[in-house]
């Protein structure tokens, strides 16, 4: 358990606080105008009127993880598991970000594993988990960093594995233009972290 405690981010529990008053949707509304002005389209045709208040609520979608607590997420367990302890897995947890360089689309996959010590979380709560931080804006490293962090905090389990394969837009519709190109990024903690368990969780996350 040691080695679990100290791998913990000590932001991964609480997540980002934003310092500055949250802005008025008013402000945010205005927000979205000048940008589509310096795109170099015009705000007040009859298309783009009801665009600011589009993205706002978009917005409230796509960065809703803001307003989720990730460890409250995983707050109930079950213990009656029949003395199982062997690994949980769930492979291919749809995965939707945003990168906090670009503010652009991050898309791909998130596979996790832990090793149980008397309690499970309910498996949808893995997916829940996600996406709460995944709705926020992240980079990949991050974003892996504190799905097995937080995991490790809520459930106390043995061993937690986290890989995530994601593509940027940022990498493929601007910059460089790389089509076809994804990202992969893992955590290893606990049991998971060291044989015999690395070789064999790596190859049961790799399906
Ligand atoms: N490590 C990491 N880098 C990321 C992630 N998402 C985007 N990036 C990179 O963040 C970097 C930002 O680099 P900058 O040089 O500041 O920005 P830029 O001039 O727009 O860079 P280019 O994309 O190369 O045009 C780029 O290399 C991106 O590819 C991520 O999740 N992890
Ligand atoms: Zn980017």
């Amino acid at each position: 358990m040691l080695e679990l405690d100290q791998a913990i981010h000590p932001a991964a529990a609480a997540g980002p606080v934003a310092e500055t008053p949250r802005p008025t949707r008013a402000e945010a509304e205005a927000a979205v105008r000048t940008l589509i002005r310096w795109a170099g389209d015009e705000p007040a045709r009859e298309g783009l009127l009801a665009t600011p208040a589009r993205v706002v609520r978009a917005y409230e979608e796509w960065f809703a993880g803001y307003r989720q607590d990730p460890v409250g997420l995983l707050s109930r367990t079950f213990g009656e598991v029949g003395g199982y302890d062997e690994p949980v897995l769930l492979r291919d947890i749809p995965l939707q970000s945003t990168c906090e360089h670009h503010m652009a689309a991050i898309r791909g996959v998130v596979h996790i594993a832990y090793l149980p010590q008397r309690r499970v979380v309910g498996i949808s709560k893995l997916a829940r988990l996600v996406e709460a931080l995944g709705r926020r804006l992240q980079i990949q490293e991050r974003l892996t960093a504190e799905i097995a962090d937080t995991l490790a905090r809520a459930l106390q389990p043995r061993g937690v594995a986290v890989i995530v394969e994601a593509s940027h837009e940022c990498l493929s519709s601007r910059g460089v233009r790389l089509h076809g190109v994804s990202m992969r990024t893992r955590r290893l903690l606990g049991e998971f972290a060291r044989e015999p368990w690395r070789q064999e969780i790596l190859a049961m996350l790799a399906g």
